[in-house]
Parts: structure tokens; sequence; C-alpha cells
């Protein structure tokens, strides 16, 4: 019989004995060899994978003609061949300089890059109508595209004219307080323009609309800081902020969108329920902003059509949002360059004043076809977003398939093709010499008779020129091309040009004679002043400027918008 004393001393013994810390000794180096070799066999792994996928890599971009490509998006270049530049993110980087190719391209590549929207995700919500697939925008980009056509023909006439009427009162009010940004007009231009296409004419009287721009612009400045953690900073107090600021402008989106369908209710016949309706689903934000279920939107008529094609997670408030930031950004961009092209080309401002006197029926208002009997206006806001296009890259990517161009290169799919806009846009190859010049008139082409001879209309009332449809050239890329082209292009330039038509008819761009820094002079300060003639006659449009003291508000003109060159945040979905 054994003695459980004498059991547990052996054991005891045996625990304190040199053999067996030997033998812990010798199972703990083996258990961490195998840590060991097995770790080194999973890096191992890892990388003989990426290295193999290098070498498809630069299998494939072997076939793929032209000089190496520099290093995009700030990354550090490790090696470039041919068109090919590992930058030790393992992806095919391919930069399309030549029209035709970029053409074909932007037909072919259906895809954006699956990080697209991630900047403004985060901001905004989900937006399905820039989602990198195109399969998930397709229909959704067909019905908006009506959507807008529909609305610049029937409401075609009403939108510039509100948006004028109400953004001279704005200047005039801004000019009684002191100085005034053309930025800033700009800005309200744009964010106007957006507000009415998007919450209809309500948004004009809505109290809480400078509320909602001021909101938007702070958010649209941080947006491309917050976004660029790779994992979200919920340490910082900053970002807590920022998330707050982002509820609020969601907040007051859906309080302006009740605010104007309110409108519309009450004007068309009954209160209905929509107080009462809302009431449940409301809940308040810090500022008082009432938010309410996605629901409204969905019922709100520029998304009535699209209501069918929403998938539950969706938000149509993602997507209201990110359009009018996307269309204020970009025509904001747009709109200051104009102002600054006329300021810097007086002559080209005289003559599109002539033109706008000449068409006028109306001395303050414009129609909307109006605009297309103003082609030196047109051509001028062509060669401005020409020349500074809002956003200096396009991207784009193939998420399946390969794809193969008629020149017969195959780019193979998930390579991230990108088009340097700025550089087709200001490449003499494409625009000739005088590529990097403002030249309206490379747009236009003058009207002949018969005899082959140019023809003066000035006393019909219709212009001596006819404005080429820009897109004819493949290095016009603006408003990007192909499948994924903005849908919004046709609709903005129309209406940019009518209400620019209504204000320059009334106001005159000048430099500020303030501007104390030479060195800058020629881009910095210009002023509007409004024309003493603005109800008269056509009287010359230069020699207005004896009486200074109708000097109206001082405007200043930045060449580069501040967000322009930040990554991401810019103008591009
Ligand atoms: C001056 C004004 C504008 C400019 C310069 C502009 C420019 C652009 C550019 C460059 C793209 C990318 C195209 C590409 O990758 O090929 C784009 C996409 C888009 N734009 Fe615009 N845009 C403007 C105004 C608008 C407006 C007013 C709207 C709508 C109200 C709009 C709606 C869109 C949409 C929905 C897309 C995304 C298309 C997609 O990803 O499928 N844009 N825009």
């Amino acid at each position: 019989m054994n003695n459980p004393n004498t059991n547990s001393f052996s054991l005891f013994g045996f625990l304190h004995s040199p053999h067996f810390s030997e033998l812990l000794r010798d199972f703990a180096t083996r258990e961490l060899n195998a840590f060991l070799w097995l770790s080194l066999l999973v890096v191992t792994t890892l990388l003989l994978r990426r290295l193999f996928s290098l070498f498809g890599i630069w299998r494939r971009a072997r076939t793929i003609p032209g000089p190496p490509s520099s290093s995009f998006f700030g990354g550090c270049k490790l090696f470039s061949r041919p068109n090919f530049t590992f930058t030790g993110g393992f992806s095919l980087l391919v930069s399309v300089r030549d029209p035709i190719l970029i053409q074909d391209m932007l037909i072919k590549a259906e895809d954006k890059l699956p990080y697209t929207g991630k900047l403004f995700h985060l901001a905004f919500g989900q937006s399905s109508l820039f989602a990198p697939s195109f399969e998930k925008v397709q229909k959704r980009r067909e019905l908006l595209a009506t959507e807008l056509n529909e609305r610049l023909l029937k409401n075609g006439d009403m939108i510039p004219v509100k948006v004028a009427d109400f953004i001279t009162d704005k200047i005039e009010n801004i000019k009684k307080k002191g100085g005034i940004d053309s930025r800033l007009v700009s800005q309200h231009i744009a964010f106007t323009i957006m507000g009415v296409t998007f919450f209809g004419d309500g948004f004009l009287a809505s109290p809480k609309a400078a509320m909602y721009e001021e909101l938007f612009m702070t958010i649209a400045k941080d947006a491309c800081f917050w976004a660029s953690y790779n994992v979200t900073p919920f340490w910082r107090r900053g970002f807590w902020k920022y998330q707050c600021l982002c509820t609020k402008l969601k907040c007051l989106t859906q309080d302006i969108l009740q605010h104007c369908r309110k409108g519309c209710k009450l004007s068309s016949h009954t209160k209905h329920d929509v107080h009462n309706e809302s009431s449940n689903k409301e809940m308040k934000s810090a500022d008082g902003a009432k938010c309410c279920s996605d629901d409204e939107f969905q019922d709100y008529y520029f998304f009535r059509d699209l209501k069918d094609h929403q998938d539950g997670k969706e938000e149509s408030c993602g997507n209201v949002m990110r359009m009018i930031f996307h269309g204020c950004q970009t025509t904001s961009v747009l709109i200051t360059d104009v102002l600054t092209r006329l300021v810097m080309h007086g002559e080209i401002q005289d003559k599109v004043y002539s033109e706008i006197r000449m068409v006028g029926r109306n001395p303050s208002k414009y129609e909307h076809e109006d605009v297309y009997r103003m082609p030196l206006l047109l051509a001028t806001i062509y060669e401005s977003a020409r020349l500074l296009p809002t956003g200096s890259m396009l991207q784009r990517c193939s998420l399946k398939h390969d794809l193969s161009f008629a020149s017969g290169v195959t780019i193979p799919a998930g390579a991230v093709l990108v088009v340097p806009v700025e550089l087709v846009q200001k490449d003499e190859f494409n625009w000739g010499s005088d590529a990097s010049h403002f030249n309206p008139y490379r747009f236009l082409s003058t009207v002949t008779n018969r005899s082959g001879s140019a023809e003066d209309l000035s006393s019909t009332g219709f212009s001596s020129f006819v404005l080429n449809d820009p897109n004819e050239n493949a290095a016009f890329l603006p408003f990007g091309s192909g499948a994924r082209a903005c849908i919004g292009q046709k609709f903005i330039i129309q209406l940019v040009a009518s209400v620019l038509a209504s204000l320059l008819n009334k106001y005159e761009i000048r430099l500020s004679s303030d501007s104390n820094d030479d060195s800058n002079t020629t881009l910095k300060n210009n002023l509007l002043q409004r024309h003493p003639n603005e109800w008269g006659s056509s009287l010359a449009h230069c020699g207005l400027w004896e009486d200074e003291s109708n000097l109206s508000f001082l405007a200043q003109v930045f060449f580069l918008p501040v967000f322009k060159h930040c990554p991401g945040v810019g103008f591009m979905p």
C-alpha cells in the first residue's frame, strides 16, 4: 500500500530536482523554436506571395508601352519601369496621357478605386452615387441625369433668375458691411445653386440656409485631415467635435428639407400630418436642429425615382450631402476662376459684357436658352475650366476584368489608372503653342457667309461666333469623360453662365487699387462695381470709372483654392 505522504514527498522532490528543470527548459526551448519556425514560415509565405504578385505585376506591366511614371499619392518610389511604378503598395499604377487612349480607357474602365469616397464617408455617411463599382451607381446615375436635365428644362428659367436675385441682394448686404472676397461670392453662388437644385425654392427662404453653408464649409475643410487617419482616431477630442459637427450637418440637412417640404405643402393645400408624422421620428440635436428618419428623404421628390433602387442601408441624406458638397466645391472653384480670368483679361470682360447686353431682352434677368447666344461667355467658362480643372487627376480601375484597348495594350484587372488632367489640358501637343494661355477663342468659330468671309451679326442680336463642342477635343477633361463622367456638366454650365450673365450685367469686376503688395497684385484683389448704366441702354462698357464713389465691394481672388492640392479633398468623388 502506497503511503500518500511518501508519494507527495517524491513528487515534491521531483519538481525540485535538476532533472525537472532541465525538462522544463527543454520543453520551453522546443515550444519557442516551434513558434519561431511557424512565424518564419508565415512571414516567408507572405513575403513570397508579395514577391510573386510583384513579379506578376512587373511581368504584365512590361507589355505596357511608355516612359516610366513618377510616384503618385506622395508615396516613396522604390523603382520604376516603363509605365510601372513600385511604391510599396503592390498595385500597378498606370498613368495615361495620350488623349485617344484616355478616351478609350475612360469608356472601358468603369470602376473607381475601392477606397473612393472613404474621405467623405466619415463626414456625410454612405453615398451610393459615388460608389466605386459601376454596377452599383449605373442606375442612379441615369436617373439623376434625367432628373437634372428634366429639371433643367422645366425650371431652367427660374433657378438662375432666383439665384441671381438672391446673390445680388447678398452682395449688396455684404457691401454695406465692408469688403467681400470673390471666393466668398463664388461660394455663395455655388451653394445657392446647389441648395435650390436639391431643396427647391424654399431653400432661399430658409432661415437656416446661412448656418448650413457655414457648417458645410467647416466640415469640408476638416474632412481631409480626419480621413487621413488609417484607424479612426477615437482618442482625439477634436475628432469627436468633428463628428458632432457632421451629425449637426445631417440634422440640419433634414431640417431644411422639412422646412422646404412644409412650404410646398402649405402652398399646395394642407399641412397634412407632417408635424405629427415626423414628431415620432424626430430627435433633437445639439443646436436644436431636428433629425428625422431617412424615409423623409425617400419621399423627397428629387429622389422619388431613386426610391425603388435604394437598398436598406443606404442613406439618401448621404447622397444629397455628397452631391451638394461636390457641386459646391467644383462650382465655386470654377466661378472664382472665371472671375479671375475676367479681371486679368479686361478686353474679354468687355466683349462678354457687350455680348450680354446684345442678348439681353430684360436688363437684369437672363433666360436659360439665352446663354446659348453668348458663345464668348460660355467659351470663357470652358477655357477657365481647361486651365484650372477642379481636380488634378482622374482615377479609374477595372475591378473584375482585364482591359484591352484598341491600341493593343492590355491593362490587368485591379490596376490603378490615372489621368493627369492638368498636364493633358495644358499639353501643347493637344492645344497648340498657346496651350498655357487663356484664349477662349479656341472654343469658337466665326460665322461665315456663303462667300466664306466672316459675317458681322451684331445688328441682329446674334454673335458672330459659334461655340464648338469642347468635348470634341479628347483632351478636354474638367468634367471627366466616359462611363463615369460628371452628370452635372450640362446643368451646371448653363446655370453658371446664366447667373454670371445676370451679375456681369450689373457689375464690372476689377482689380482692387487697395492692394499694397505689388508682387501679387495681378491675382489678388479685384472689385465688382455696379455698372452705372445697369438699367440704361448699351453705353460703352469701359470708361465708367470716373466716379470712384461708385465702388461697390472688394473682392479678393485667389488663384489656387485652399483645398485644391490636398489629396482627395478636392473635388473628385
Ligand atoms: C463645375 C462643376 C462641376 C465639375 C467641374 C465637376 C467635375 C466632376 C468630375 C471631374 C467628376 C469625375 C469624372 C470622372 O472621373 O470621369 C465628376 C463626377 C460626378 N459629378 Fe460632377 N462636377 C461638377 C458639378 C456637378 C454637379 C452640379 C453635379 C450634380 C448635381 C455633379 C454630379 C456628379 C456625380 C454624381 C459624379 C459621380 C459620377 C460617378 O462616379 O459615377 N457634378 N464631376
